[in-house]
């Protein structure tokens, strides 16, 4: 049985259609992506799929549990990580893993993430003196800390240096051999096509082409991901 089911949904903002019928499917243990130009409404999906914000259309299950109705069951399997989260300026790295921990009924041993991300040396040092890239991992650890069976995250590796790309894409593969399902937002084709089992690019608010990234890349009759991107997308290659 899939982990994710999504059938038609939809969202608007106002007059704005941000997601226009998304039907997708996820499996347990797959890693899979979701790509598409600026404003395609990959963040919204993800949103509704968490149980962040309502729909107004279409069916969800995530883990058998309508993120809606469910939102506080599914909450406590699920772990996101945002593009805009925030914390407050003055909270220590190390605080802010523990105050996570707290939520979740079943949390993860928080040192051992803060460990494994590399983050054990700015255990004391407050959120607002981080650089981008240390408040990105920072996030990544804090959706993982309730040791969630699902794991949404949205432009994983922005900002991060290349050996800390590297790194998290590590520990990605190694969550995913630890049978944690991973949906992941991404403008790098790269790490597409280096991580993901299966893609959807989404256009428009609509699935434009779905598949690993071999198929979308036969699909785009491209020689790399990046040029079947812009094949099904229509979008200009700079
Ligand atoms: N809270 C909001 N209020 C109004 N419009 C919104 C809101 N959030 C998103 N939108 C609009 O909905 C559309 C989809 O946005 P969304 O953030 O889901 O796209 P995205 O594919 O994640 O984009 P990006 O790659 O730039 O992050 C865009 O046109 C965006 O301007």
């Amino acid at each position: 049985m899939p982990v994710i089911e999504i059938d038609g949904l939809s969202k608007n903002y106002k007059a704005r259609k941000a997601v226009d019928g998304v039907s997708l499917k996820v499996e347990q243990g797959e890693i899979f992506g979701i790509a598409g130009p600026n404003g395609a409404g990959k963040t919204t999906i993800v949103e509704c799929a968490s149980g962040l914000r309502r729909r107004d259309g279409g069916t969800l299950r995530v883990l058998g549990l309508d993120p809606q109705s469910d939102r506080r069951t599914l909450l406590q399997r699920v772990g996101v990580q945002l593009q805009e989260a925030a914390l407050p300026d003055a909270i220590k790295v190390g605080e802010a893993l523990r105050m996570y921990a707290s939520l979740y009924d079943n949390p993860g041993n928080w040192r051992e993430l803060m460990d494994e991300w590399g983050l054990a040396d700015k255990e004391r040092t407050g959120f607002a003196a981080l650089s981008g890239g240390w408040k990105q991992r920072l996030f990544i650890a804090l959706a993982l800390v309730g040791n969630p069976e699902v794991v949404f995250l949205d432009e994983l590796t922005t900002g991060l240096d290349p050996s800390a790309r590297r790194m998290t894409w590590g520990l990605i593969r190694t969550m995913r051999e630890r049978g944690v399902t991973v949906v992941l937002v991404t403008h790098f084709m790269d790490e597409a096509e280096a991580l993901c089992d299966r893609i959807a690019i989404i256009d428009h608010g609509r699935v434009v082409a779905e598949g690993s990234p071999r198929e979308l890349i036969t699909e785009g009759r491209s020689d790399s991901l990046e040029d079947a991107y812009f094949a099904l997308t229509g979008g200009e290659v700079a």
